[in-house]
């Protein structure tokens, strides 16, 4: 099987500074990629290349035998990308916000009306349906984001943070969606630092740091290597990042200081 996205030897600088270094992956379609790492590893830099969004890269970045630099508009309609912190345009309502994207990904109205109704009855959202959205919640906007990144039914499904603001029954609703859809054939790309969820919707985890892959495996596979139970005492021992105890006490002295003032 041909990978859906490949990914090899991609460099990207901002400036000086080396943010993604030689990364190399190859994703097959079904595959759900939790894609993890610290703040600042290059996690969303990786996503804008991929959705054509970043093309000052080096290497190459193929989906589904596109070169992303070469064609960024035939890579756009493959891919459905859930940004982390997008903006609305809230004077809008949800439908009209949904009506629109759905004309730019240039879907037939007798197709997407009836999507449009199902999705945002899904989330909870048909009463909501002709507000404007200025008035809703984080976790509403995040809804309508997310409705419109798949909308369009796409192969490719990247989700940043998805589940930022959503209530308990929403994030169950996107955590079985993402099982379905995988199960559907499509492919996954999950960026989050949510490593309870991320260790449960994902077959196969990679984990960046300073732009460059650290691990590449299952779970299982990381669990039986790094002899750790759980994704999170993964994640601190291969980012060095174990002394979250010690962090913790160095700001409860922090007041001290100002209290002796
Ligand atoms: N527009 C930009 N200009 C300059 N540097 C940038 C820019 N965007 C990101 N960076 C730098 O690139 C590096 C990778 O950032 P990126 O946003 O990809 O990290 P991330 O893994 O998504 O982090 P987080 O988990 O905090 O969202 C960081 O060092 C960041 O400071």
């Amino acid at each position: 099987m041909d990978p859906i996205i490949s990914l090899k030897l991609l460099n990207k600088w901002y400036g000086q500074k080396h943010v993604l270094q030689n990364i190399n992956l190859d994703i097959y379609p079904g595959q759900v990629i939790g894609y993890i790492g610290p703040n600042g590893a290059g996690k969303s830099t990786t996503v804008k290349v991929l959705c054509g969004l970043l093309t000052d890269y080096t290497g190459e970045v193929q989906v589904k035998g596109i070169e992303v630099k070469k064609d960024p508009l035939a890579v756009k309609k493959l891919i459905g990308y859930v940004p982390e912190l997008a903006e609305l345009y809230d004077v809008l309502t949800p439908w009209e916000y949904l009506e629109f994207v759905a004309m730019l990904q240039g879907m037939e109205a007798e197709v997407y009306r009836p999507r449009i109704e199902k999705m945002l009855e899904a989330f909870g959202l048909q009463g909501n349906m002709y507000q404007r959205m200025d008035s809703f919640s984080k976790g509403m906007r995040q809804k309508v984001l997310l409705i419109s990144g798949i909308l369009h039914n796409p192969e490719i499904i990247i989700l940043d943070e998805p589940l930022s603001g959503l209530d308990a029954n929403s994030v169950i609703l996107v955590k079985d969606l993402i099982s379905k859809m995988a199960k559907e054939g499509k492919t996954i790309f999950y960026c989050s630092h949510m490593m309870d969820v991320v260790e449960k919707v994902s077959d196969r985890i990679v984990l960046i740091a300073n732009g460059e892959v650290l691990a590449d495996d299952t779970f299982e596979g990381l669990k039986e290597r790094l002899g750790q139970s759980h994704l999170e005492q993964i994640f601190a021992s291969l980012t060095a990042q174990g002394q979250t105890a010690d962090s913790a006490d160095q700001l409860m002295q922090a007041f001290e200081t100002n209290n002796q003032l």
